[in-house]
């Protein structure tokens, strides 16, 4: 069994006494692709606002890598290696997809501070903003402005922007969203490669891939955990069929 790296501790958020978030465990194992899902309203952003920081929780705790980070500003939990994804997208529409990442790279995020660096090591920023380029696919596109890009492909920057941090658990909020048949495929694949040697923990709607991509799906119903485990576990249990699949998802 690989190690827990995140992990919330009886979870719970009350917003002006309606209980959005009721006493949620969530385990996430190192290396694994970790999906939360369930029906509308089901609390899926309030945990996942809870896990980054961006809501304190009303009671619980949330342990990274065996530290309590329950009280953790978002800024010092990112550096730590916790990073998340889309919502908070720091992509700069006017700057091309080349610079977006060179600006990601030089955030006073990590343990590096570049701006003071010789010109040596900014080569090597360059160069790892063309590999990160790559990783994505992008490289056609690298000279081109970011209000450019098709949709698919503005996401695609953005995973390359949260990948120049380096994060050791990636944080994704519905990065299939809006998105047509084909840059769902892409999107997906990119997840796929770029979860290798990382760890991610991500809500999407999107039934299909979530089988597709996940380890372990955990699924919430009004607040709580309903259920957990691989997809055809999950799939195969009733309660989760009546209360989300059946219910018209996916
Ligand atoms: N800031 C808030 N104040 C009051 N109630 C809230 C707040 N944020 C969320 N809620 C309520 O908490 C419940 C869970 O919402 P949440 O957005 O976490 O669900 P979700 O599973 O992400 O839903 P969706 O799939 O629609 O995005 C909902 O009933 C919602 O109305």
């Amino acid at each position: 069994m690989a190690e827990i790296v995140l992990e919330a501790r009886d979870l719970s958020k009350e917003f002006k006494g309606f209980t959005a978030v009721k006493g949620v465990n969530l385990q996430v194992r190192r290396g694994t692709i970790h999906a939360l899902i369930g029906p509308n309203g089901a609390g899926k952003s309030t945990v996942f606002n809870l896990i980054t920081r961006f809501l304190p929780p009303t009671r619980g705790r949330i342990l990274y890598k065996g530290r309590d980070i329950t009280r953790a500003r978002p800024a010092d939990v990112a550096r730590m290696g916790l990073v998340r994804s889309f919502q908070i997208s720091a992509v700069f529409p006017h700057l091309s997809v080349l610079e977006n990442v060179r600006v990601a790279l030089q955030r006073p995020l990590g343990t590096s501070f570049h701006f003071w660096k010789p010109e040596a090591s900014l080569h090597g920023l360059h160069e790892r903003a063309r590999d990160l380029i790559d990783a994505v696919n992008l490289a056609a596109w690298a000279d081109r402005a970011a209000v450019e890009l098709p949709y698919g492909r503005k996401r695609a920057l953005e995973i390359a922007t949260t990948l120049a941090l380096d994060p050791e658990v990636m944080l994704l909020d519905e990065p299939l969203a809006g998105m047509g048949h084909e840059d769902i495929g892409h999107t997906a694949a990119l997840i796929r490669r770029v979860a290798a040697g990382r760890t991610v923990l991500m809500v999407e709607h999107n039934l299909s891939v979530v089988a597709d991509l996940s380890d372990t799906i955990t699924v919430l119903r009004r607040g709580e955990v309903l259920a957990e485990g691989p997809y055809d576990t999950v799939s195969r249990d009733p309660e989760v069929r009546e209360a989300y699949m059946g219910a018209g998802h996916g």
